[in-house]
């Protein structure tokens, strides 16, 4: 049976975005420790897919997530999900807030509640858990932490209780989840498209950033995330992390990789999926597919073929 690798134990806000995948349902789910083991799987060909947390409405980009995607080869995002996140801060029965003196937390919560725990916690120290859910848990083992920031409900699950609900700076807060898998096999394009790239700059030379956006602008094609990660091998070179409405199928999407390869040392193409809030892509008429098939119909008649 096919398997599925997610972030954490069960509760997980990784775990919710995998509910929301139809082709999921009956399969094998393997809970792991971190992102590292999720793409592992992924890799060893022992999941089909897994579920990885790209990027928070409030913390942006999930860097380690990022990196990963640009450095192991052969890597595809199949599907994109948007969780609500809403945190509260948990402690062992009895615990009292003016007990609290080191909170367990996922980095990526952690970073959401600085408000809360600045106004109610001055003094805390921060121990970084490995998901909000193992955070949780850990309070009901032997712990050096007083207090978890975990997804709320989960107290449902684990005999722990709220010292404080919906901690998080902002009650909107959304983590978008990708889910990403070997195949090689393109998901259907529906209009509500988006492509993800990593994209790395020619030698440095002037002008090189813009000429990679007017890939894009010259063919209608607007971005909806663009993100600089330092390449690694010395200092002051990035890689490119966008998302760009639209679909490879899409002849002006097509034509703007065309032009993203020839002009890049290192074009990563990781998807074209359908977005998670499903907004149709909308483009002049201009940009239209026809537009570029009768151009091309135009040179090829003048070549005579
Ligand atoms: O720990 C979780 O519940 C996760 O799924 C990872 C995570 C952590 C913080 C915000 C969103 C997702």
């Amino acid at each position: 049976m096919e398997t599925y690798s997610y972030l954490g134990p069960a509760g997980t806000f990784t775990e919710a975005a995998l509910k929301q995948v139809p082709e999921a349902e009956g399969a094998v789910w393997r809970s792991v420790n971190n992102v590292g083991e999720a793409f592992a799987d992924v890799v060893s060909g022992r999941s089909v897919a897994a579920m990885i947390a790209i990027e928070n409405s409030i913390e942006g980009g999930v860097t380690a997530t990022q990196d990963a995607l640009a450095n192991i080869p052969n890597l595809r995002i199949i599907g994109e999900y948007l969780v609500p996140v809403r945190f509260d801060l948990v402690a062992t029965p009895g615990t009292k807030l003016e007990d609290v003196t080191i909170v367990n937390a996922h980095p990526v919560a952690y970073g959401q509640c600085h408000s809360w725990l600045d106004t109610n916690l001055p003094h805390h120290g921060h121990i970084p858990s490995s998901s909000n859910v193992a955070a949780a848990a850990s309070l009901l083992e032997s712990s050096t932490a007083d207090a978890a920031i975990a997804p709320a409900g989960i107290e449902t699950h684990y005999a722990v209780e709220v010292l404080a609900s919906n901690i998080g700076d902002n009650p909107n807060a959304v983590t978008r989840f990708v889910l990403v898998s070997r195949t090689t096999a393109l998901p259907e394009s529906t209009g509500y498209d988006k492509t993800s790239l990593i994209i790395e700059l020619p030698e440095d030379r002037a002008g090189t950033l813009l000429e990679m956006l007017e890939q894009f602008a010259t063919r209608g094609v607007n971005l909806s995330l663009i993100q600089s990660r330092p390449i690694g091998d010395s200092m002051g070179r990035y890689r490119f992390v966008i998302d760009a409405d639209g679909h490879i199928r899409d002849e002006r999407m097509a034509d703007a990789l065309l032009g993203l390869r020839r002009f890049s040392p290192g074009l990563i193409f990781l998807g074209s999926y359908p977005r998670a809030d499903r907004a149709l892509i909308a483009h002049p008429s201009r940009y239209a597919d026809e537009v570029f098939t009768d151009a091309r119909a135009w040179l090829d008649n003048l070549l005579g073929q």
